[in-house]
């Protein structure tokens, strides 16, 4: 776990409060990842911190300035390991400024209802996070 790169991303929804669209993200590289949809977000840089990476990912990738609410706080340390060399931490966030354009290592980017688990050939270590994540605004809901 100690040893595992840290990637932070986001959950973007249409509304911290009470989301009801998700915006999901389809790989376009590597080839290995190429065609599967994510969480929008990248690695911590050295000297970096995890908020502050997470701002910089979604300008890079998506080109949105965001507003950060709650973190989904994983089972793994409070985090998500996602493969056996990286660990993920992820937030809801809301966009501010921009509307979202697949920039870069994306080709495709999808809102889905965010209520129905959401039937995408999402990255492996994201599956069970969907999964947490359809649950965590389920009980928002109630
Ligand atoms: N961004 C992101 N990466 C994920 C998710 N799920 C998952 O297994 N990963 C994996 C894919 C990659 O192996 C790793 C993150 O690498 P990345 O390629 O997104 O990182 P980066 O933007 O900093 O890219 P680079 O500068 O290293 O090229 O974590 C997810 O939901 N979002």
């Amino acid at each position: 776990m100690t040893d595992r790169r840290l990637v932070v991303a986001a959950a973007i929804v249409d509304d911290l409060d009470r989301p009801a669209w998700l915006l999901a993200a389809r790989r376009s590289r590597p080839a290995a990842l190429a065609g599967r949809w994510e969480f929008p977000g990248g690695k911590v840089d050295p000297g970096e911190g995890p908020v502050e990476a997470l701002h910089r990912e979604l300008v890079e990738e998506l080109g949105v300035e965001v507003e950060l609410g709650a973190e989904l706080v994983g089972p793994d340390d409070g985090a998500w390991v996602i493969t056996d060399r990286h660990v993920m931490r992820l937030w809801y966030v809301r966009v501010v400024a921009g509307e979202p354009r697949p920039l870069v290592e994306h080709d495709e980017l999808r809102w889905l209802p965010v209520g129905e688990s959401p039937d995408l050939d999402w990255l492996e270590g994201d599956v069970r996070i969907v999964d947490a994540l359809v649950e965590d605004v389920a009980s928002l809901a109630r």
